[in-house]
């Protein structure tokens, strides 16, 4: 781990970066990869860096990867950044070890590899987290959907207005996202998001709109999409 900011205490945020990348096959892990003159994760470190509610961000990373990711922390200018710690070897852990780091009394959540997130939703997310408990960014699936069996038949089909694809960020009370991490743990269940295990506790979860263009940077067309959203934002 490598304490390199201090910083007070208000609403924190811990991006994680501890993935391997393996739908992306590069040689690099793509949160590293650059996108025009910067690495992902600095993209995405930088919009909690210009938001004004952010007071601290822990930046959870590879092991291999912690000691160059806080000299970027240093270069980059992201003075927010209190921490670079080590992951584990599911998000789920890479959130939790982010967790024991950080004490504000609402967290958010969010993917190294989501760097188009917008200041404004991450305003949305948290407000309504505050006012409503606990908040995910989302948003409505464009796509038929249909439940298939593992021989490939049709099994369902949900209707379609009750589906939404779940982003980040996602905003908790720490003291739920702990317990929801602790009981999880405790269980042997590990989930896909931070939100299924805070409703596993019983607590309501409220979506909030996001936007199409808060991609998770996960295959290789994926980084084409990325420079297109990135040269579009810059217009
Ligand atoms: N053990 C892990 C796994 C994932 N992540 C992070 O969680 C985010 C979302 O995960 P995903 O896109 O699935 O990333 P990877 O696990 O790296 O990708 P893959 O599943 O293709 O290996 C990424 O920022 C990733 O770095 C993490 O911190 N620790
Ligand atoms: C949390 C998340 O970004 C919501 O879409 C996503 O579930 C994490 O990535 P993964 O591809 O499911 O590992």
């Amino acid at each position: 781990m490598v304490t390199v900011n201090e910083a007070g205490p208000a609403i924190g945020v811990i991006v994680v970066a501890a993935g391997r990348g393996t739908r992306m096959g590069t040689k690099e892990s793509k949160q590293y990869l650059k996108l025009q003159d910067k690495p992902i994760v600095i993209h995405t470190l930088e919009v909690f860096e210009r938001h004004p509610l952010i007071s601290e961000i822990v930046l959870v990373t590879g092991e291999q990867d912690v000691d160059r990711c806080a000299v970027w922390v240093g270069e980059y200018g992201i003075t927010k950044c209190v921490k670079v710690i080590p992951g584990g070897a599911e998000r789920q852990h890479s959130v939790h070890r982010g967790l024991l780091h950080i004490s504000t009394p609402w967290i958010l959540v969010h993917d190294g590899v989501r760097p188009f997130v917008t200041e404004s939703q991450v305003t949305s997310c948290y407000e309504a987290a505050v006012k409503h408990g606990a908040s995910i960014l989302a948003v409505p699936v464009k796509d038929t959907v249909k439940q298939v069996d593992g021989e490939g038949w049709v099994t369902a089909t949900p209707d379609r207005r009750s589906l939404w694809a779940i982003q980040t960020p996602q905003a908790f009370r720490r003291s739920d996202l702990l317990m929801a991490h602790e009981q999880a743990e405790q269980e042997g269940f590990i989930g896909t998001d931070d939100s299924m295990l805070v409703e596993r506790l019983g607590v309501p979860v409220l979506v909030v709109e996001g936007s199409y263009s808060n991609i998770k940077i996960t295959t290789p067309e994926d980084l084409d999409y990325a420079e297109w959203i990135r040269k579009k934002k810059e217009l």
